[in-house]
């Protein structure tokens, strides 16, 4: 049974796949979903250079397309990157910011995540603000710590339920096969709730908050039932369309 709250999100991170050849999965998944009626929003997010064939390849069907990543400006002299009026141009409808993999390998600091979630919502898209832990702070017992410094240094001032969507991470639970146990789930959702609330008011019960790591048919239904889960952002099971729907179907 999915958790009560804000209509959930369930969206597919491709990372680093994807090619032409793949996009017969997203064709794949659109006439999978074509009769169903789903209880949440679905979306793929993939690389930067597939979203305008992967968006015509989705065209008429329910599901819509993310980016990955963005830079903070709207233009200008930044070689390399793409901004989110770009992504948006190009038929996007959210962004994801400040992912673990961004943090860690591209040295992105909350400064530069709220930054660029700010410029996501400013072009109208929605950000999806990645926000977890590492397996050495949660053995040091500092989970709650770094969740709430991460929320408040990424979530831009002025976020609303509608411009903002948060996905906890925990680092070490990314393409590991790990997961915490629903328990520990419960309580990082129920303190990003809470800090929500503070931050935006009475918005803040409105703001999707998505689990992700690890996220695979087998699980979903369980991690989705936990109250304040309003939703998965999916990696690895996100690249063949029926693993995703295994993911999607919670909601069905
Ligand atoms: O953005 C997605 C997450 O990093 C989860 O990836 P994963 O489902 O492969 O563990």
């Amino acid at each position: 049974m999915a958790s009560e709250g804000p209509r959930p999100l369930v969206a597919g991170n491709w990372k680093m796949n994807g090619s032409v050849a793949m996009l017969k999965e997203p064709r794949l998944l659109a006439a999978m979903l074509k009769d169903v009626k789903l209880k949440a929003d679905v979306m793929v997010c993939p690389p930067a250079i597939l979203v305008r064939r992967v968006k015509s390849v989705l065209k008429g069907s329910k599901i819509k397309v993310g980016g990955q990543d963005c830079h903070w400006a709207a233009s200008g002299a930044h070689t390399g990157d793409i901004s989110a009026e770009m992504l948006k141009e190009a038929g996007c409808t959210a962004v994801i910011v400040g992912h673990s993999e961004r943090r860690t390998n591209h040295g992105e600091t909350d400064e530069i995540v709220n930054k660029k979630a700010r410029a996501v919502q400013k072009a109208g898209l929605k950000a999806i603000i990645c926000i977890g832990e590492t397996l050495e702070e949660r053995k040091s017992g500092k989970t709650l710590e770094v969740v709430t410094r991460q929320l408040k240094g990424s979530l831009p001032e002025g976020s609303t339920a509608s411009d903002t969507v948060i996905a906890y991470e925990p680092v070490w639970a990314i393409g590991t096969g790990l997961t915490p146990t629903t328990a520990e789930v419960a309580e990082v959702h129920a303190l990003i709730r809470k800090e929500l609330s503070g931050l935006m008011g009475q918005d803040g019960a409105g703001v999707r908050i998505l689990y992700g790591g690890s996220v695979k048919p087998s699980n979903a239904e369980e991690l989705m039932s936990q109250p304040n889960v309003n939703g998965a952002l999916v990696g690895g099971a996100s690249l063949k369309a029926a693993d995703f729907l295994g993911i999607i179907k919670v909601y069905a």
